[in-house]
């Protein structure tokens, strides 16, 4: 396993990706109660994808269990034992090897010295674990009379950053609540990421107006790529998800997106954009340190 979370560059470095160009395939897939079934399907949906010559492929946040925390704990692999400890990513390790893509797993519940954690795994083309990304900030949402989740019920928070070189360039990881961060993602381009890939299941209050806002920010502020992938919508389960899986280029601009049923979304990336769009607007060499810097106060007080 090798995450990158102490590489220091802060310019674009492309040769770390070949090619510069490729497509990306996000699999919007129906989750149900039936883990072999969802394990099943989520293979089908990345064969699709790789057959539309996809190279990277990016699936939901928690896509082989239905998103509750009273599922959670029931459906959690163990994914550092592998094997039968772990049906999900032992699928995906063999699909991109077979295959020979990148796969960003999604999100699975993990079980792990006595903890749980919604967890994110990178596979290479050789199939290797490359980088196993807990989710930081967990969802804990209390807007009453519409959308109230805990998280933090059942599941532990992820104490670090992932970002991850592959075949397809320099890759920053968050699941879903990470995406509202914008410290997270600016962490992820000082460190020279080209993209960022966000698993989501955002809710059907805040999805409409906040969903693709979010995604273009970060997109915009870091001038990078940034793909998101969610469950299909299910009007009948205890969680509604928002759907609407989207690739953002660098300007900010909708590269490629889908409304809420199961899809599998092709977007083109083309780092060469990255540097041009960076050359013609140089905020990063604008940015003035000398007078912001990011402290949490809260945090230093309280300790
Ligand atoms: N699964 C999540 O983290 C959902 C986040 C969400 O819906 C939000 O509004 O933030």
């Amino acid at each position: 396993m090798k995450a990158l979370a102490s590489l220091s560059s802060s310019t674009l470095s492309l040769r770390c990706c070949s090619p510069f160009q490729f497509k990306i395939g996000l699999c919007q897939l129906s989750v149900t109660a039936d883990k072999e079934k969802n394990i099943a399907h989520a293979r089908q949906a990345i064969q699709d994808a790789a057959s539309k010559g996809a190279q990277l492929v990016l699936l939901p946040e928690i896509w082989n269990s239905p998103y509750s925390n009273d599922s959670f704990p029931v459906y959690a692999e163990d994914i550092d034992a592998g094997g039968d400890a772990s049906p999900s990513t032992a699928m995906l390790s063999d699909l991109a090897r077979l295959l020979k893509i990148t796969i960003i797993g999604g999100s699975i519940p993990e079980r792990s010295g006595g903890n749980l954690y919604n967890t994110c795994c990178v596979f290479g083309t050789d199939g290797k674990l490359k980088a196993k990304h807990r989710k930081i900030h967990l969802f804990d949402m209390d807007i009453p009379g519409k959308i109230t989740f805990m998280e933090s019920k059942t599941l532990t928070a992820g104490e670090t950053p992932t970002i991850v070189d592959t075949e397809v360039g320099r890759i920053g990881i968050g699941i879903c609540y990470d995406i509202r961060f914008p410290e997270l993602a600016m962490t992820y381009a000082a460190r020279g990421a080209h993209l960022l890939c966000y698993p989501g299941a955002f809710n059907m209050t805040t999805g409409p107006l906040h969903w693709e806002l979010l995604q273009r920010a970060r997109a915009t502020d870091n001038q990078l790529y940034v793909a998101t992938c969610s469950p299909a919508r299910d009007t009948g389960s205890g969680y509604v998800a928002w759907g609407h899986s989207t690739l953002v280029g660098p300007w900010g601009e909708v590269l490629a997106t889908t409304e809420h049923e199961e899809a599998i979304i092709i977007g083109e990336i083309d780092y060469s954009i990255l540097e041009q769009r960076r050359t013609h607007l140089p905020v990063t060499k604008q940015r003035r340190g000398d007078l912001y810097q990011l402290v949490d106060f809260q945090r230093l007080n309280s300790h």
